[in-house]
């Protein structure tokens, strides 16, 4: 059997909260993470995800459990450049170049031949002249990135990578990604961001209060939690500026059949939905759109029926 890239068993932290009380921040995670898998861990602010990714890199020790990183402890990992990470903290120097930066980092690495490869698998060659004190947040975090890829590691994790990037930047960055990815290698990433799960991720490890919540094929863990969403079109004249008369609403609730719904569509519920069935976010009132969106647990049993 191959190793894993990543294992961890019954992980658990414990921090000292606020008053000396003691606040459990991942609390017995097991996971294991094969070789090649691009997987996203996805939760609310304070679900556990940084304290988890600090304990697969060796940055700070469980409470309880054990994670090994290709069946080494993660500092061992780390030393001996299998796995890097791009962290939301960590500075760069701001009267470097681009390139010096990433020179800088190969000679520490002792790895100066893969200055040019880096450069290029970023997509830095335009800025590589550029001081970092110029270059924006999207690219200081491309930068970042590039700098988790000088020792050629066999997993990059990344914690929440795309923070400051504009949506383009985004695109290229995870366009990036994709080719780091695609000759085998393991990337593991924390987000808030539901679409980048659902784009990139094989596989989303939903975590909230320090739990894993669900763990699958991104497009499983979709279609478990979100269920399916119906889209309705309703009749002109109960479209108002204010969008759709309320009452009628109220009747679509209790049978949609009989009122002139036309284009009744039924699709996938998007990972939106499920994020929020498992963190029990309120539910987002239907917009002024002149369309209307409900999962079936808001509809009465007849009309999830008339839907089958
Ligand atoms: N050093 C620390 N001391 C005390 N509590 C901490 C410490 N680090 C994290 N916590 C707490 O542990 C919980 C989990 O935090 P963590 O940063 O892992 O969550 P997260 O999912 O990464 O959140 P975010 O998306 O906001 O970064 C939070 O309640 C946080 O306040």
């Amino acid at each position: 059997m191959t190793t894993p890239a990543l294992e961890a068993i019954g992980l658990t932290k414990r921090f000292r909260g606020p008053g000396g009380h003691s606040l459990t921040a991942v609390d017995g995670i097991d996971l294991t993470i094969g070789s090649g898998e691009i997987v996203a861990f996805l939760g609310p602010n304070g679900a556990g995800k940084t304290t988890t990714v600090d304990m697969l890199l060796g940055l700070t020790s469980p409470s309880g459990g054990t994670v090994r990183v290709y069946g080494e402890a993660p500092r061992r990992a780390v030393v001996d450049g299998r796995v890097s990470a791009v962290m939301q903290t960590g500075g760069l120097l701001p009267d470097f170049t681009v390139r010096e930066t990433i020179r800088a980092i190969a000679a520490l690495h002792g790895r100066p031949d893969r200055v040019d490869t880096v450069v290029e698998r970023a997509g830095l060659g335009k800025l590589a002249d550029r001081l970092v004190q110029a270059c924006s947040g999207g690219e200081q975090q491309r930068l970042k990135f590039a700098l988790a890829l000088v020792p050629d590691p066999d997993l990059v994790i990344l914690d929440e990578p795309t923070t400051g990037m504009d949506v383009g930047a985004r695109q290229e960055f995870w366009d990036t990604m994709r080719a780091h990815a695609a000759d085998g290698r393991t990337v593991v990433f924390a987000t808030h961001y539901l679409a980048e799960a659902d784009a990139f991720a094989d596989r989303t490890v939903l975590m909230s209060h320090g739990r894993i919540r669900a763990d699958g094929p991104t497009a499983e863990v979709r279609a478990a939690y979100g269920g399916q969403t119906m889209t309705i079109r309703p009749p002109a004249d109960v479209v108002g500026v204010d969008g759709i008369d309320r009452a009628w609403l109220d009747d679509v609730r209790r049978a949609v059949a009989p009122l002139g719904v036309t284009d009744l569509e039924v699709s996938s519920a998007s990972l939106e939905a499920a994020f929020l069935a498992l963190t029990g976010a309120p539910e987002t009132d239907p917009g002024p759109s002149g369309a209307a969106t409900y999962t079936p647990t808001d509809l009465p049993t007849v009309a999830q029926e008339a839907l089958q």
